[in-house]
């Protein structure tokens, strides 16, 4: 693979505590990875070490092909982070920090301005140059964070936690600028919410106890937790044995007179053939839903019950 970052055997430990422990991953030049995990995974803890914030306890990382402990000017060039607690400073206006944080990544001083004003237009914020970043919205903050990440236009951008905490407006917004931004970045994301990460993400990283329980495309994921179950709404339902005649259904559970559970295996054409079914007799189907397994049934599902 093309990777602009590749971890192996990471692990920290916080005193006496394992926070991440043997991490192994990459990913590549495009696209959304979402590092998935509750509260206290080590989603943090990794994405720190990544940024080169926080010294690892063992193993290494790579970015672009610079280790962030031997080459960490190199490496740490080639990174825009967004920590979880967006490093503002809210006395300055738009204007100043971003000019500030152009310098601090040692833009030339003749581009600087031509720097600012590009990232305002893209993070959406350019009519608020002059405004102190206190006076703005949690939004607008999240994208004055995002400014300052992507500023020396960086190959990898990682955001912890970008969208926590934005009412449904912003976070469509929020995740309209990161796809957009995604478009020539490599972006890793954290979240405990996947179906943030779902929204967003091409690839997925689950970690649960500071390990790697989960690792590979979105669609992957979808098939793991591919649901077997769907709810069925029909006014004129037919008998059970009808509907187990319909292949891939392999048992009916009736819910009320009109609605009922179908259990199925192999993949979702099970809801084209009963489609077609419910046209060819008439059942008058008006609703199908497939049954989505919850985050902690998943959470639950791949991280077992390991202790260390
Ligand atoms: N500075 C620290 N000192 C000691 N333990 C820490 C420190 N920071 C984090 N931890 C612990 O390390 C583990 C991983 O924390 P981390 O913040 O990386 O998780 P997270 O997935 O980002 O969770 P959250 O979404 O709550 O921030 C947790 O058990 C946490 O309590």
């Amino acid at each position: 693979m093309d990777s602009i970052l590749r971890i192996e055997g990471l692990s920290h430990r916080y005193s006496s505590s394992w926070a991440v422990r043997d991490i192994n991953m990459e990913i590549s030049q495009n696209g959304i990875t979402g590092l998935l995990g509750s509260n206290g995974a080590g989603k943090s803890t990794t994405m720190n070490i990544i940024c080169g914030v926080l010294n690892q306890t063992e193993g290494s990382v790579l970015v672009n092909g610079f280790d962030i402990r031997v080459q960490p000017e190199l490496a740490k060039k080639q990174i825009g982070f967004l920590p979880q607690n967006p490093p503002l400073y809210t006395d300055l206006t738009i204007d100043e920090y971003l000019t500030y944080c152009a310098e601090l990544r040692f833009i030339e001083k003749s581009k600087i301005k031509a720097a600012v004003t590009e990232v305002k237009e893209r993070c959406g914020i350019a009519h608020f140059s002059s405004r102190l970043i206190h006076n703005l919205s949690g939004g607008y903050r999240q994208r004055v964070g995002i400014a300052q990440a992507i500023i020396h236009k960086p190959k990898l951008v990682v955001l912890d936690e970008p969208t926590n905490g934005l009412d449904p407006n912003q976070l469509i917004e929020a995740r309209k600028l990161i796809k957009e931004i995604a478009l020539d970045h490599a972006v890793l994301l954290s979240s405990h919410i996947l179906t943030e990460i779902h929204l967003l993400c091409k690839e997925i990283v689950m970690i649960e106890g500071g390990r790697i329980v989960f690792a590979d495309s979105m669609d992957a994921f979808d098939n793991y937790v591919q649901p077997n179950s769907l709810i069925v709404k029909m006014e004129n339902p037919p008998a059970t044995e009808e509907l187990l005649k319909i292949q891939g259904i392999t048992k009916i559970e009736v819910l009320t007179y009109k609605e009922i559970r179908v259990y199925f295996d192999g993949d979702e054409e099970i809801t084209e053939r009963l489609v077609a079914a419910s046209l060819q007799h008439k059942w008058q189907l008006r609703e199908i839903s497939l049954e989505k397994s919850l985050l902690d049934d998943i959470f639950k599902q791949l991280s077992g019950t390991q202790t260390y």
